[in-house]
């Protein structure tokens, strides 16, 4: 018990903060000044169940269904937060700050998505943060994107591959982004548009990490797909079983343990390579490492810019002092984002 606690408090003062500051610099929107943030990506072909994965890890219920569910990327932000009693949620988007509840969160999500992309199916590339507090869930941040599709559905835009293509691929192209790409066990992984897309910005599947949802469904074969591996994921293989239909988080979790270590074909496949709480325990350990490999060279970019600014700045004729008074405060800001990563970095 004593170690347990000695982990969670170390975890608090030393991975709390370092995922804190990632967040912040994400709200900070620096990406769009080119400077790239570690980040978990989920793609994966249409209705291969990635909301359905995102609704196991985080235990909240997620627009779920056959065809085009999600139109815009989902920024899921999980909190764990073991003095939490209620969890809270809110979605950011647009400017807007919107609380929300576990029973409204579908509801809220649709309303977002409307509000971005229209009421039709079109997609956009402008994203919904989801902010989860809740006691059992990991310290996560996770973006989920749109499924790839190449026959639009009716009401599709006819571009609709290029599109989804467009947002997909600036999202996981990036060398700090780790995709975690969801396959359906009832299709054959080579055929999968989204293997074929990771490949082109990770050919040897080194930042990959494979969630075979529906097991369920499709045993036979599973164990061999899993270890023959011919479609290179470097990171490995999950295999889960989401929520089937009105259950509960908790009963889905006893249905997918029952299914693995009763089914003759499924309980051959090795216990580290199955079941949600693994997943969660894999993605943990790799969005720290992530964090901590790409961090030094964050607080440098960030630092280049600040000297490019400055330089910038002192070079402004004096007539400009309102424009010159107003970087000076961006440039403030910056310094103080520099010098709480810079803290962080001497400590870890
Ligand atoms: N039996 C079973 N069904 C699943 C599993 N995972 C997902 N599903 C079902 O598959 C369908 C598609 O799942 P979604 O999670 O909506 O898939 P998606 O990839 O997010 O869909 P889009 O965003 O529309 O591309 C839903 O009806 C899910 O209930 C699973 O492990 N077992």
């Amino acid at each position: 018990m004593a170690s347990n606690n000695a982990l969670a408090s170390s975890y608090n003062n030393n991975i709390r903060p370092l995922l804190d500051a990632v967040d912040r610099l994400r709200n900070l929107k620096v990406t769009e000044e080119g400077i790239q943030l570690p980040t978990i990506v989920v793609v994966g072909d249409q209705s291969s169940g990635k909301s359905s994965v995102l609704e196991s890890l985080a235990g909240i219920s997620l627009p779920r269904g056959q065809g085009i569910c999600t139109r815009v990327p989902l920024i899921m932000r999980l909190q764990g937060d073991s003095n939490t009693t209620k969890p809270s949620m809110h979605l950011e988007y647009g400017g807007k700050i919107v609380p929300t509840s576990e029973d409204e969160i579908t509801a809220a999500i649709n309303t977002a998505t409307v509000e971005i992309a229209g009421a039709g199916k079109g997609i956009s590339g402008k994203p919904i943060t989801l902010v989860v507090k809740k006691k059992s869930v990991p310290d996560l941040t996770l973006v989920d994107l749109p499924g790839i599709t190449h026959v639009p559905v009716e009401g599709q835009p006819s571009d609709i591959y290029e599109q989804i293509s467009k947002i997909i691929k600036e999202y996981i192209a990036p060398q700090e982004s780790i995709i975690l790409n969801v396959l359906s066990a009832t299709v054959e992984f080579p055929t999968c548009e989204s293997i074929r897309m990771s490949r082109q910005v990770d050919r040897l599947g080194e930042r990959t990490l494979a969630v075979v949802t529906k097991s369920d469904k499709a045993p036979e074969g599973l164990l061999e797909k899993v270890t023959v591996d011919d479609v290179r994921i470097g990171l490995g293989y999950v295999c889960v079983r989401n929520r089937i239909g009105d259950e509960t988080y908790k009963q889905a979790r006893v249905e997918e343990e029952r299914l693995f270590t009763s089914h003759p074909l499924l309980l051959r496949i090795d216990k580290s390579m199955i079941g949600i709480p693994v997943l969660a325990d894999r993605l943990t350990q790799i969005q720290v490492s992530i964090i901590a490999k790409c961090l030094p060279d964050i607080v440098k970019k960030i630092n280049e810019k600040l000297n490019r600014s400055m330089s910038e700045l002192n070079s402004m004729p004096q007539n400009l002092s309102t424009i010159a008074d107003a970087l000076k405060a961006v440039i403030r800001i910056i310094k103080l984002v520099r010098e709480s990563l810079e803290k962080l970095l001497i400590r870890g």
